[in-house]
């Protein structure tokens, strides 16, 4: 297991994390996700021990992870952590890298292994070519293989498919985190992207203003945000009163609404105007003022004109199951 206790850690003494405590199991696979700046890579670089910790410690098992004041080099050797800048050896090859920390004297592993890798981030026809020749998300690719080739019990990702477009993401993704189950290796990745997570992460923690602000089951979290800023780490959300939802209904407390969980319909609900029409492709985002001034972001199947009349709906079944959440925040 991996203990985070008290942790909290500011540069030049400006605080970025504040008492976070995190347990992770051996074969877990955890996703850090928040705003931009919310701490995600320097949570993952002190649990690597790329910092001293002045308050808060960190263990593996039974092992404290020291930081640079402890280790001439840093990151314990059964931990590797996939920064944002790779990490490469830019002028020997594709190949060269991924096999660097395989032994040589199993020649054959050796070469089953670099090969087997090379197919899993799709790369094989790059094999001899030198990594300062590729592209960033060629790069990004030949580093996530670079790391896996070394076998670490736990392994840190900070943003691994940030440089990949979106044709190869999906399949690695679906690679990689298939390999690190398949292999037992325990996962820390720091993500802004939702679907690096519900799909594969067992567990979720949220970050915002120096601490955890959620922790759970990813498919719980999305299905009960507590607040905005949650539901909108997953896509366009609204907060919105009950009463403006369910018009008998006497409370102004308010839930999260998702866009995609809004029914538009041409004659009964609360009535919006349409203000703009993004295409999305399989659907149109549009944001919407009700009559009483307040923007709503709502999903619709079909491309609306500007200043159209429409009625919004919510299913009774979310209305209840978000207030059963207790309040939003
Ligand atoms: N070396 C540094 N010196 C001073 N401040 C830093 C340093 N590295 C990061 N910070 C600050 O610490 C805060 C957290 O940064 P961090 O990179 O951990 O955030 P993040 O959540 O990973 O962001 P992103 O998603 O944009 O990568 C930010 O306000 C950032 O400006």
């Amino acid at each position: 297991m991996l203990r985070i206790e008290n942790v909290s850690f500011g540069y030049h003494k400006a605080s970025v994390l504040e008492d976070i405590n995190l347990r992770i199991q051996r074969r877990e696979h955890v996703a850090i996700i928040g705003e931009s700046g919310c701490g995600k890579s320097t949570l993952l670089k002190i649990i690597y021990g790329l910092m001293d910790l002045k308050q808060g410690e960190i263990f593996w098992e039974d092992e404290p992870v020291l930081g640079p004041a402890y280790n001439l080099v840093p990151g314990p050797p059964f931990m590797k952590y996939l920064s944002q800048d790779f990490d490469l050896m830019p002028f020997i090859t594709v190949a060269e890298n991924i096999s660097q920390y395989l032994s040589v004297f199993y020649p054959q592993e050796l070469k089953e292994r670099t090969s087997e890798l090379l197919d899993m981030i799709g790369l094989t026809e790059f094999a001899n070519r030198k990594v300062n020749t590729l592209s960033g998300g060629q790069q990004q690719r030949v580093a996530l293989a670079r790391v896996l080739a070394q076998k670490p019990e736990i392994l840190l990702l900070d943003e691994p498919f940030s440089h990949i477009d979106n044709f190869l993401k999906n399949r690695l993704r679906r690679n990689i985190f298939k390999y690190l189950k398949e292999n037992g290796i325990t996962c820390i990745v720091a993500t802004h992207d939702y679907q690096d997570v519900l799909p594969f992460a067992d567990r979720l923690v949220v970050l915002k203003d120096k601490k955890v602000l959620a922790k759970g089951s990813p498919m719980e979290i999305y299905k009960n945000p507590k607040s905005l800023y949650v539901a909108s780490l997953f896509g366009e959300a609204n907060s919105i009163s009950i009463d403006i939802l369910k018009s008998y209904a006497n409370t102004k407390r308010k839930i999260i609404v998702y866009a995609h969980e809004f029914r538009v319909s041409e004659n009964s609900g609360i009535p919006v105007n349409v203000k703009e029409t993004y295409p999305m492709g399989a659907y149109y985002l549009i944001q919407g003022d009700t009559d009483e001034g307040e923007t709503l972001f709502f999903h619709s199947p079909k491309e609306l004109k500007l200043d159209k009349k429409v009625f919004l709906n919510v299913s009774l079944e979310t209305i209840n199951q978000r207030l059963q959440q207790g309040p939003s925040v």
